[in-house]
């Protein structure tokens, strides 16, 4: 360089590559990574390193065994596309079923080729690659078009009715369980299996849910789409290296065929799409829809029948912890801010949406968060916005074509735009995902009526009241013409979630709250000085520092007045926010219009309950009698 004379071939070492060809070349590039060495406490052998690759593709063979043919597939791991990889890894399994040998068809003949676990690298190359819509955006994050569907399909989900889920579910009117039976799930299952098998290769996720490592659950994800591996590397929680040489078999299975449409002349069926939940046989099978949200919210379900059997309770709920260890739970339906308002710089994120509530205390159920981006901006949301980078997955959202910068305000695809990032791309996440017992819990409502007041203090039974009704009203999208609020009562701020009668999870909070000295709150992030239409949203910042003041123990003792008709006691005062908004009442110009307004939300409330007042709640009536007082009087 001294001379001006650039080192380039300077010397044979530095200048020539160490390769004889153009593979050898490429061969060099990749060093062998560590997701394959063997388990430490053994030592290393070669014979038993090939013994479990052996045994994780038998695995994976009779995950995707057909059960109405011979065998499962030739099971092949790595890329089709790759010669390289493949006839490296070429270690060829087939799980035999013991019934007899009918006849060998085509696909006995085939491989399928699995990409087990891949790393986000490789698979934001196989969406870019093979899937229409994936981009790069600005930032880093993988941008991917979900399909025709981009919410959930409640309607289409349907769960196995047999001897033992019969009596311990819930059915019938309100409950999210659409029954089936066993036979018309193994046709969805073998539908979706032959669909899997027909591809050139599938994705198989085997993860984690739940940061209690005594009630973790191992799950297996298998799918047609990259998009959907790297969604659920991202939601579930990662296995290490070490993990996963240990992981064995599931304990529970989904199969993702997304694409492909379920059969309508299938029992039960009732549109394309179906969602089909099999306790018995711990599987999941997606045909229909390739919304990666009903993954995520599937496994909830798995969870919401599980853990309660073990005297946990699941809840659908944020949960963050401050400084001083003081936990708190955010419960609300989709939309009302869990997401948002347990992602709070001032306090260590446990997580945004589904947690388990036991013994010890809190844990998270996941390992990422699935943030909604309609309209999110950097100054409002800093946390969320800045973990929109590389690895976050972008559902449905607009970008330039040529920058890849993305306008969170289009709406063109979608109004549900979603990000999906690993739970520790948020800075002040608290690692490992549990906590102590809650300390407050928070019940948010999106009150697009404008009645509720921005904040009440609850008692016990006006927690359980609001639990149970699980009440929101948001505005039917932005379509034209729709001024009334929706009201929406879904029971324990899930009932698409829940697998047992509502009353069920109540009893169980009341008594985590009453043992553990917990405070309930109601937190209406809606509306204000009028419905929707004439009122306008309360203020994030507002929010946030009714929190703040939750959080605090602030608000506990400050001086409280009761409102009519919900009988809620509200504050007269809160730090940094204005006083006049905190009594609804005030922030209405026409008191007739409040007044009307206020009498028929508490109608809707009053007669959403009326199915549970026959219900009891715990093992003492009084507590049902004190929840139904606990309610609208007028
Ligand atoms: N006062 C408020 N409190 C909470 N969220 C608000 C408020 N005003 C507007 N929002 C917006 O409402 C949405 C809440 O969604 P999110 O937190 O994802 O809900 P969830 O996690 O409960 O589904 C976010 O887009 C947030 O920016
Ligand atoms: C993914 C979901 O969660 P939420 O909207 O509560 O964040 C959902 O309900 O589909
Ligand atoms: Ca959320
Ligand atoms: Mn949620």
């Amino acid at each position: 360089m001294e001379n001006g004379v650039t080192n380039v071939c300077e010397n044979e070492e530095s200048g020539t590559v160490r390769a004889q060809t153009i593979d050898e070349l490429h061969s060099l590039q990749k060093k062998k990574s560590t997701p394959t060495t063997p388990d430490t406490s053994q030592p290393i052998s070669a014979h038993s390193h090939y013994e479990r690759q052996q045994q994780q593709l038998q695995s994976i063979s009779a995950s995707l065994a057909s059960l109405t043919r011979e065998t499962g597939p030739k099971v092949v791991k790595g890329d089709p596309a790759s010669r390289f990889e493949t006839s490296s890894l070429a270690h060829v399994s087939q799980h035999r079923v013991v019934t007899p040998t009918i006849a060998v068809s085509d696909s006995a003949l085939k491989f399928t080729h699995v990409l087990y676990n891949l790393s986000p690298s490789e698979l934001y190359e196989q969406a870019i690659k093979y899937e229409k819509g994936s981009f790069i955006t600005s930032t880093g994050a993988l941008a991917t078009l979900s399909g025709a569907k981009t919410g959930r399909c409640p309607r289409d989900k349907r769960v196995v009715k047999d001897e033992l889920t019969e009596n311990e579910l819930w059915w019938g009117k309100g409950s999210p369980n659409i029954e089936m039976d066993e036979h018309s799930f193994m046709v969805n299952r073998e539908r979706a299996v032959d669909y899997l098998n027909s591809l050139d290769k599938v994705f198989v996720n085997d993860q984690f849910l739940n940061w209690d490592p005594e009630n973790s659950i191992k799950v297996r994800i298998v799918s047609a789409r990259a998009y959907h591996s790297l969604f659920m590397h991202n939601m579930c929680i990662r296995p290490t290296p070490e993990e996963l040489e240990k992981f064995g078999t599931p304990d529970f299975t989904i199969y993702n065929a997304g694409q492909f449409p379920c059969n309508r002349y299938t029992h039960y069926m009732t549109s394309s799409t179906s969602i089909d939940l099999n306790l018995a046989r711990k599987e999941m099978v997606i045909l229909g829809t390739q919304y990666a949200g009903e993954m995520k919210k599937g496994l909830f379900s798995v969870m919401h029948y599980l853990m309660p059997k073990r005297q946990i309770l699941s809840l659908h709920s944020g949960c963050n912890m401050g400084k001083a260890g003081d936990v708190a739970l955010f419960f609300g339906l989709s939309g009302t801010g869990k997401t948002t308002l347990s992602t709070d710089h001032n306090r260590y994120l446990i997580g945004d949406d589904e947690h388990c509530w036991g013994e010890n205390g809190v844990s998270n159920i996941e390992g990422g968060c699935y943030a909604k981006c309609i309209d999110l901006s950097r100054e409002k949301e800093p946390d969320i916005w800045n973990a929109i980078k590389f690895g976050t997955v972008l559902e449905n959202v607009v970008f330039d074509e040529h920058v890849r910068e993305v306008d969170y305000t289009d709406k063109s695809v979608t109004e549900n735009t979603r990000a999906a990032y690993p739970i520790e791309y948020i800075p002040n996440v608290k690692l490992p995902c549990v906590g102590p017992h809650p300390k407050n819990v928070i019940l948010l409502a999106c009150d697009a009526f404008g009645v509720l007041p921005p904040v009440s203090k609850l008692s016990l039974s006006q927690t359980m009241y609001h639990f149970i009704s699980g009440y929101t009203a948001l505005v039917a999208g932005t379509e034209e013409g729709i001024k009334e609020p929706q009201a929406t009562f879904s029971a324990c701020f899930g009932a698409a979630f829940i697998m047992l009668h509502p009353t069920k999870y109540a009893a169980m909070l009341a008594e985590k709250m009453q043992t553990h000295g917990a405070t309930g709150w109601l937190v209406n992030t809606g509306w204000s000085g009028g419905s929707y239409g004439s009122g306008s949203r309360i203020k994030l910042s507002y929010t946030r520092k009714i929190i703040d003041a939750i959080h605090s123990g602030s608000l506990l003792n400050a001086e409280y007045k009761k409102t009519e008709i919900f009988g809620l006691e509200i504050p007269t005062e809160v730090e940094d926010v204005p006083s006049e908004i905190l009594d609804p009442e005030n922030t209405w110009s026409d008191k007739t219009a409040y007044n009307e307004t206020l009498l028929k939300l508490a109608t809707l409330f009053q007669k959403n309950f009326e199915t549970f007042t026959d219900y009891k709640i715990g093992d003492d009536n009084n507590l049902t009698e004190e929840i139904v007082a606990a309610g609208p009087i007028f």
